[in-house]
């Protein structure tokens, strides 16, 4: 929707309608700094509506079939994806990501999410137990909570908003989503698609805006049992003191400080080029982004030396570059914030080998301004940096050297974070014993970012309470009973 100066202005879906809000956020293209869409700026009113609509909504969606719901998830599916193209378009102008990422990544994981849940909706099985010597029959039963909260994050927008919508709904329960005021307009234009899905008014409602504002009103409703949440620790740290007077389910998806650990005997031909993207991928603002590089000794001059040639090879360039590998980041806050550490690195007396302030970014005039940031390798950096403690959420990675097993261990899980790890070696024996030892919820070995949604996703320490996937996201967007019979 045009609106003033033709810029793009949104509207909250609240009841299957879209509804104007009294007021607007300016919201940026990453890539050239220009504002060029209004966000509505809600808060506990447009709240109040979407609770209103969601209760309505409950009794009828939670009633019908895991079958009926299934099918219209499916829709809405195969409506996303004849979308893809124009959907990619938004999401990479609107994030700052890549097309090429938007198109391949983004968007397609998107349209499996909702066709992932609308599956595994129909195959959950409940548990049973026996007492006969007491003539009792014990089993469960699970029934969809309600109206549930979700809050998503700036890096994959459509990517993780449908990965709380899809489980949500297939429950049975109506969601009021809250995407974030960075990135809201794939949101907003998932809404248009709704109706036709077959998605009754008030089963997703969406409610645009900051998260003080409309973000708390929503998480410390009353009528709101339940809040799924991925984004960052202090927010998090907010939204359990919020909600904990009404005693809520939380599930809490956070940041990590993710480390590789490359063995002498990791095959180097396949490591560099996979952890260049585990670093840099989508400028490096994914939670599970390598940042830290623990490499052995009898190798570590040949992996840095083809590490940094590697990683001057990945093309910044502008999001609609169908041959850049990375685009600009979100928000002209976000790249001064990574920028500092890269500055705080250098007065601790780290190498920066390439990237920021070593070399030169090239882009057109337009684009002066945009949020841009080459690919930045730190060395030399002692373990109790900030730039080793801290998630930085953009392309800098650090690397360094390591001589035992046993000290590899202790120093990648000397950090608060416990999200994601990554293990390089031909011995089978080690990949698993260093798995297990690691602290982070997932440890990929040999190889990165190979999702298997059955299984659960999330970490440990602070990166997060709960996890998502087929059977945990069922198991969070329900309560269970259990329920004996004599007889
Ligand atoms: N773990 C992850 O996937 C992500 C981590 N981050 C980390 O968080 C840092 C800040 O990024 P932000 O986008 O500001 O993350 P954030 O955690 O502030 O925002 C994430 C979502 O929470 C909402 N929100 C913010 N404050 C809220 C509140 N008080 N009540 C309810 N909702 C609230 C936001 O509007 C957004 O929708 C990043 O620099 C990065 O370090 C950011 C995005 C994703
Ligand atoms: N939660 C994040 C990524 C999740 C990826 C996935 O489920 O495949 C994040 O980057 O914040």
């Amino acid at each position: 929707m045009a609106g003033r100066g033709g810029l793009l202005m949104l509207e909250n879906f609240i009841g299957g309608k879209f509804l104007p809000c009294s007021s607007y956020l300016d919201s940026y293209d990453p890539s050239t700094g220009e504002v060029y869409c209004h966000v509505p700026n809600s808060g506990k009113e447009e709240v109040e509506a979407a609770v209103e609509a969601a209760r309505a909504a409950f009794p009828g969606w939670s009633s019908r079939s895991p079958q009926e719901r299934s099918q219209v998830l499916q829709r809405l599916a195969d409506l996303l994806e004849q979308s893809l193209e124009e959907l990619a378009q938004a999401e990479s102008k609107d994030q700052g990501k890549t097309i090429t990422l938007a198109r391949t990544m983004d968007i397609p994981r998107a349209v499996h999410n909702f066709r992932f849940f609308a599956s595994s909706i129909l195959h959950h099985t409940s548990e049973c137990t026996q007492m006969d010597h007491l003539g009792c029959l014990h089993y469960t039963v699970r029934a969809p909570v309600g109206i549930a909260a979700l809050i998503s994050p700036w890096n994959l927008p459509l990517y993780l908003l449908t990965w709380k919508i899809a489980p949500a709904i297939a429950a049975g329960n109506t969601v009021i989503a809250k995407p974030s005021e960075l990135t809201s307009v794939t949101a907003w234009m998932m809404c248009r698609l709704l109706e036709k899905a077959g998605v009754p008014p008030g089963v997703v409602n969406i409610v645009f805006g900051t998260g003080p504002r409309v973000g708390e009103a929503l998480v410390s409703h009353p009528e709101v049992p339940l809040i799924s949440f991925t984004g960052s620790q202090p927010t998090a740290e907010r939204i359990t003191q919020l909600s904990a007077p009404h005693c809520k389910k939380l599930s809490l998806e956070l940041g990590g400080k993710n480390p590789a650990v490359i063995f002498e005997d990791a095959n180097l031909a396949e490591c560099i080029p996979t952890t260049v993207r585990s670093s840099f991928a989508n400028q490096g603002e994914i939670c599970l982004c390598t940042s830290r590089i623990f490499v052995q000794r009898s190798i570590y001059s040949e992996f840095l030396k083809r590490f940094v040639e590697a990683a001057r090879m990945w093309k910044v360039g502008i999001p609609s570059d169908p041959s850049a590998d990375m685009g600009a980041l979100i928000s002209k806050a976000h790249l001064e914030k990574v920028r500092s550490y890269i500055k705080k690195a250098r007065m601790e007396g780290a190498q920066i080998l390439c990237g920021e302030g070593v070399d030169k970014l090239n882009l057109p005039p337009r684009n002066q301004a945009g949020y841009f940031m080459l690919p930045t390798v730190i060395t030399d950096v002692k373990d109790e940096s900030c730039c080793m403690k801290e998630e930085i959420f953009g392309p800098v990675t650090c690397v360094v050297p390591f001589d035992s097993e046993e000290e590899v261990i202790q120093r990648a899980n000397n950090v608060k974070y416990g999200l994601a790890a990554t293990v390089w070696s031909g011995n089978v024996g080690r990949v698993h014993r260093v798995a297990k030892k690691l602290q982070s919820g997932l440890v990929w070995t040999n190889c990165w970012l190979i999702r298997e949604l059955n299984l659960p996703f999330g970490g440990m320490k602070s990166s997060g309470v709960g996890r998502e996937g087929a059977k945990d996201s069922y198991e969070f967007f329900t309560e269970v009973k259990t329920i004996t019979v004599k007889h």
